[in-house]
């Protein structure tokens, strides 16, 4: 059996005394696009930072086992927030992401400017790579964050809200992005709030509350208007569409009223 590229077991985090992950077993192989879903506050972010090794953690995470130089090389990170601290040009920045593949002597691998110019291409963003970072739109910049995990060619990629502040057209090309990287082998374990695009694109859903994983499995399995209205407060129901079926949110739930 295909070994995972990503194995955690009982991963918790306390935070003041508080507790906001407990309990979290899951494991993302190749091929895989795990999306993780759930309401504002689930735990969603506090997961992918754990199992990053970037806050501290109780339990396992198979990133954290592994010597920093080695983690940059296994997994990129698109965080949450976007902030770029200086105003580099666009292609620079894609640039540091390859920083984990420098040589001994410090330098960047010789076909870094192809490299960056590829993804830069591939995400459409050719006219951007001489413009500053730090004077782009949100959108833009958001995209050009993910250029800048695409270029690692990691084998497992984690995204927090990947899609946030992306209009529709982008956002669908973004998750059709990650879902085609996943059918090449690559695993992804992506946040998501449009449980929409989540459904139609990834391969898994693991559905968070309250710091604990309440299911993890196919799609519409764990997208049953049950749990739509325990764990959403929403009434949805599910559309036929010729690319299948698409989960509509009508409303709020009786529950959540
Ligand atoms: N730095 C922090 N210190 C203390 N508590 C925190 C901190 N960051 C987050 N929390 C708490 O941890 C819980 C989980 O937050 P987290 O950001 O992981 O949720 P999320 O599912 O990603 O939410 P969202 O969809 O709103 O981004 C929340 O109750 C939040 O208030």
């Amino acid at each position: 059996m295909t070994p995972p590229l990503l194995d955690i077991a009982g991963l918790g985090v306390a935070r003041r005394g508080r507790t906001t992950l407990s309990g979290v077993n899951l494991s993302v192989g190749p091929g895989e696009c795990v999306g993780l879903i759930g309401p504002n506050g689930a735990g969603k972010t506090t997961l992918l930072q754990a199992a990053l090794g970037l806050i501290r953690h109780q339990g396992h995470s198979s990133l954290t086992a592994m010597p920093p130089s080695q983690r940059a090389l296994h997994a990129a990170f698109l965080p949450q927030t976007r902030t770029v601290a200086w105003p580099m040009p666009v292609r620079d920045l894609v640039a540091l992401g390859l920083l984990p593949h420098r040589s001994r002597k410090a330098t960047l691998p010789r076909d870094t400017a192809h490299l960056v110019d590829d993804v830069l291409a591939a995400l459409d963003l050719g006219d951007f790579a001489d413009r500053t970072a730090t004077e782009l739109s949100g959108g833009e910049l958001a995209r050009v964050l993910l250029a800048r995990v695409l270029v690692q060619r990691t084998p497992l990629i984690l995204a927090d809200e990947s899609t946030a502040g992306l209009d529709l057209a982008q956002q669908i090309a973004l998750m059709g992005r990650l879902r085609q990287l996943a059918s090449a082998g690559r695993g992804i374990l992506v946040s998501l709030h449009d449980l929409g695009l989540a459904a139609r694109f990834c391969t898994r859903l693991v559905l968070m509350q309250q710091g604990q994983i309440v299911a993890d499995d196919i799609p519409h399995r764990v997208l049953t208007p049950e749990r739509m209205a325990s764990v959403f407060g929403l009434a949805a129901t599910y559309v036929d569409t010729p690319e299948g079926p698409f989960l509509v949110p009508l409303a709020l739930s009786d529950r959540a009223t």
